[in-house]
């Protein structure tokens, strides 16, 4: 259910519904040809529901060891990949046959070389920071009943923007989060520019723009527009440098502060906000955006960009990915694309237009006018 839609009155559950969950029909599903097939894909789809959690962990010890990258440089054995890592071989042939049944390797004669998919993990920039920096949400989530309670978690200390920008005032702490943001930023700016043509644009004020990883594809795409990044000052010089080496420091400038406190720099025609809104609270949020109003002028355009959940259709990535990590961040939300709207609509927002995804993963695209 969406915040805007009216709860539907509760039902008891149909009869399929109970006959499905007999244990005397799933057994009889077993025995006839075609409810067979069915009952055993509803089956291997419950297993990897379980199993998932393990999934993923195979997946971080795969990361970890680096053994992708050590596999593209040549197909190995387990002994040869074993080496060094302080687990013996038997246990790493266990981590590479568990691979193999993911789709990561492919094993042939006992040797281990990447499949396709393992291949593509390389080519995906950020990837592997990601799943890296996951060891803090799987902490966290061996407790989920704790974050769904909304108790204290560490991945909240990880980004601790979150509490206020105070918090993050720590350079270091600012240049961690910023790099893995950095590095998971190029599908994110890909599959922005694709929906949206800011081309025609004279200054995209990026607010919230981290170290710079989106105006620096935006400037490298269209030459036209002026670039403007808004972040704390901790993330500041780190969005300098990322200008200075895409040869944009020209045509760039940096406004620091923080939009919980201060005004939003004026004169760009269109801002952007790219995974900015699922960190904070509906209150921050609704602030933010009409903050965002007053600095546009009249026809501006706001584009707000990030992974949203599927709202009256709950789909993998935004409600059982994001919204579990947002929560876990404890004080934004991931949220559908019609409560965005209802949001930019109270904020003021007339014209806007879903302007939607391809990889509902990497994110999702709104596009109003003030
Ligand atoms: C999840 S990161 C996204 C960064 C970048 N837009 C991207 O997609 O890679 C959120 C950004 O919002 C910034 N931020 C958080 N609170 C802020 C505030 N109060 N004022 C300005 N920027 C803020 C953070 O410093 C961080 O760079």
């Amino acid at each position: 259910m969406t915040a805007l839609e009216p709860p539907a009155r509760p039902r008891r559950a149909g009869w399929a519904t109970r006959l499905v969950a007999s244990r005397r029909f799933q057994t009889f599903c077993a025995r006839v040809p075609g409810l067979r097939r069915i009952a055993r894909r509803d089956g291997e789809a419950l297993f990897d529901l379980v199993a998932g959690f393990v999934h993923s962990q195979v997946l971080w010890a795969v990361v970890e060891l680096r053994l992708a990258h050590r596999l593209f440089e040549a197909s190995q054995s387990a002994e040869a990949l074993a080496r060094g890592t302080g687990i013996p071989a038997a246990r790493m042939a266990a981590l590479c046959d568990a691979a193999v049944a993911l789709g990561l390797f492919c094993k042939r004669h006992g040797t281990y070389s990447l499949a396709r998919r393992g291949a593509a993990m390389l080519g995906v920039p950020g990837l592997e920071a990601m799943v890296s920096h996951h060891s803090v949400l799987y902490r966290d989530l061996s407790d989920p009943l704790g974050v769904l309670r909304g108790e204290e978690t560490e991945l909240a200390r990880f980004w601790p923007y979150v509490f206020g920008a105070a918090a993050a005032e720590a350079p270091d702490v600012a240049a961690r989060y910023s790099r893995l943001m950095t590095e998971s930023q190029a599908l994110v700016a890909e599959e922005t520019l694709s929906r949206v043509d800011l081309s025609g644009a004279s200054e995209v004020l990026d607010v919230g723009g981290g170290a710079g990883a989106f105006l620096a594809a935006l400037g490298a795409r269209h030459s036209g527009p002026h670039l403007h990044l808004f972040d704390l000052p901790a993330v500041a010089p780190a969005a300098a440098r990322t200008f200075a080496e895409a040869g944009l420091s020209a045509r760039a400038r940096i406004t620091p502060g923080s939009f919980r406190d201060d005004r939003l720099p004026e004169g760009a025609d269109t801002v952007t906000l790219v995974r900015v809104l699922y960190d904070h609270a509906d209150e921050t949020v609704l602030a933010l955006l009409r903050a965002v109003h007053t600095a546009l002028p009249e026809g501006g355009r706001l584009i707000v960009s990030e992974p949203m959940t599927g709202g009256a259709a709950p789909h993998r990535a935004g409600d059982a990915y994001f919204a579990f990590y947002c929560m876990a961040m404890r004080t934004g939300r991931a949220r559908s694309p019609e409560e965005i709207v209802a949001l930019l609509r109270r904020a003021g927002f007339g014209r806007i237009r879903d302007a939607g995804t391809t990889r509902p993963f990497v994110t999702h695209v709104l596009d109003a006018r003030k």
